[in-house]
């Protein structure tokens, strides 16, 4: 799998958070919350045209009550015999229209002559000439009276009907005396032209907008039902229309009811959005927090040890942490550390040191000599170089044996070791019996005072040696050479040649007769 940071993984992690939270959300909403809220609303526009219904019949039901009031009134019943003037000017007058709010009034005998007719605008107060009642003319309009006389009772019918002044609607009563019986002595009619005073009033009833609609025609027309049928189930809209139909069903009018809530609230609304928004700052802050409080953390400490690792420092890293774990770790590492710093100076100790005399080995000598030469062609400071062979030593291990040699070679480790205290100071063994000392920047005449320091520290050391045929102990021979620095720009010091010149001068010390040393003096 592709290697990612802590970092991505933690964005990735949000993000999918954050789709799950939105993808709930928006899914409860879409799923449950809608749907609840749809048949809701569906149910409350459904409620509101019931009461449209319920309004529209009671202003019929009001009309149809007076229309009977005067049908069944025993003076109507003798008017129509009667006809008599007295019965018109009690009971016709224009106050009559104003004050039971109507625009027309007709009295028709049993064969549906008008016995009287008058037609008058209640809110104009002007005379109108209504002819809807001429059932020869408008036969179909005879459907507006109740379908059967009877001969107990008064028959009604409400509705609506239109007439020359536009829509109106109307309650048409049998005529009967006052206890309901005698003979049928025809019909009475009252009119009330649609006014906006009608939808005003349905608006009041249903505490809805109801307004007048142009009667629709065609598809619209045969989609919409009329103010009668009862429906349900129906879809959430912002409207409710409703058609008047008169006595043939033929629409006379149309309504419009606004309805309070028409719409279903969109998937996506103000309260989704700060959702969003909340939720978005929320991830953030957590991004924020675990990229504080953990990823850089993490990144730092990862970087430290990196660093560590690259150019191979020991130093401890910083284990101030607020994470306790991380604090641990890098606690941890320092240890770890710690412990690989001591085991790689224990391996180096062993690479550069000899085994059997403990100082210094040939590998760790040309190492400090590197170091030596780089300070003279940079610092300009000299430094000397003394070859020290043992004297017959052959000899020595043929007599005494290699193991006695061994000691011996140890105890001349040890005695030239000590002769190399000041800082700087290189005692190595070369190799065999042969051993290297390094001094710091040292005049010629020091140099002699030293070496002869050295031989008699053999002398003292007084290391029988019976086969040596030049002395009764141990003796040495040394070769030095004294380096100094030169102004030469850009010389290029040999550590080859160094040494050349030392074993150079000691072949002639041991030329000279062994247990004496020769100074070379070489001006870089
Ligand atoms: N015991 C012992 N002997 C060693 C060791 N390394 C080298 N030698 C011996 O040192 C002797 C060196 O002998 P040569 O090179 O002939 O020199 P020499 O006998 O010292 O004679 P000159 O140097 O001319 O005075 C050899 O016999 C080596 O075996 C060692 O680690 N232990």
């Amino acid at each position: 799998m592709k290697n990612i940071t802590f970092n991505q993984l933690q964005l990735r992690l949000l993000a999918l958070l954050f789709l799950l939270f939105t993808s709930a959300v928006f899914g409860y909403r879409y799923f449950v919350e809608l749907p609840k809220l749809e048949q809701s609303i569906s149910k409350l526009s459904e409620r509101e045209r019931d009461t449209l219904t319920f309004s529209i019949a009671s202003v019929l039901d009001t009309l149809s009550r007076i229309n009977f009031d005067y049908a069944v009134w025993t003076s109507s019943y003798d008017f129509i015999r009667l006809q008599d003037d007295d019965y018109i000017e009690e009971n016709l007058v224009s106050n009559t229209f104003v004050s039971l709010e109507i625009d027309g009034i007709f009295y028709l005998d049993e064969h549906l002559k008008p016995v009287l007719v008058k037609g008058f605008h209640h809110i104009k107060q002007t005379d109108l000439n209504f002819l809807f009642y001429d059932f020869d003319k408008y036969p179909n309009n005879i459907n507006m009276l109740p379908s059967a006389t009877t001969e107990t009772g008064a028959p009604k019918k409400v509705g609506f009907i239109n007439t020359l002044y536009g829509p109106a609607m109307y309650s048409a009563t049998q005529i009967r005396n006052s206890d309901m019986m005698g003979e049928n002595r025809g019909f009475l009619i009252m009119i009330r032209l649609l006014a906006p005073a009608f939808v005003d009033a349905l608006s009041k009833f249903t505490l809805a907008k109801v307004d007048y609609l142009p009667v629709p025609t065609g598809e619209v027309l045969s989609q919409l039902k009329s103010w009668e049928e009862k429906v349900t189930g129906a879809k959430v809209t912002p409207y409710c229309d409703i058609l008047l139909p008169d006595s043939n069903n033929v629409p006379v009018s149309a309504l419009r009811m606004t309805h309070s809530t028409g719409t279903i609230p969109p998937l996506v609304n103000e309260q989704s959005i700060i959702f969003i928004v909340l939720m978005s700052l929320f991830i953030y802050l957590v991004h924020r927090l675990v990229l504080i409080c953990i990823i850089e953390p993490v990144t730092r400490l990862a970087a430290d040890i990196k660093q560590r690792d690259n150019i191979e420092k020991y130093d401890p890293i910083d284990e101030h942490y607020t994470v306790k774990e991380l604090a641990l770790v890098s606690k941890n590492v320092n240890q770890l550390m710690a412990t690989v710093k001591q085991q790689n100076d224990i391996l180096a100790h062993q690479v550069n040191t000899d085994q059997l005399t403990q100082i210094m080995n040939r590998r760790g000598l040309i190492n400090v000599l590197e170091t030596y030469k780089a300070l003279c062609i940079r610092e300009k400071i000299g430094f000397v170089l003394v070859m020290a062979d043992i004297d017959h030593f052959k000899q020595f291990n043929d007599t005494a044996g290699h193991l006695e040699g061994d000691v011996a070679l140890i105890e001349v480790a040890n005695t030239l070791n000590e002769q190399c205290k000041r800082s700087g100071d290189v005692c190595a063994r070369y190799g065999g019996e042969e051993f290297t000392l390094l001094f710091r920047e040292m005049s010629e005449d020091d140099l002699n005072t030293k070496l002869s320091a050295i031989l008699q520290a053999m002398k003292d050391l007084n290391l029988a040696h019976p086969s040596s045929p030049t002395a009764k102990h141990i003796t040495i021979s040394m070769g030095a050479v004294i380096i100094r620095a030169t102004d030469i720009s850009g010389f290029d010091l040999s550590i080859d040649d160094v040494l050349r010149h030392a074993d150079k001068s000691l072949y002639e010390a041991k030329d000279a007769g062994r247990g004496c040393f020769i100074i070379d003096n070489l001006v870089i």
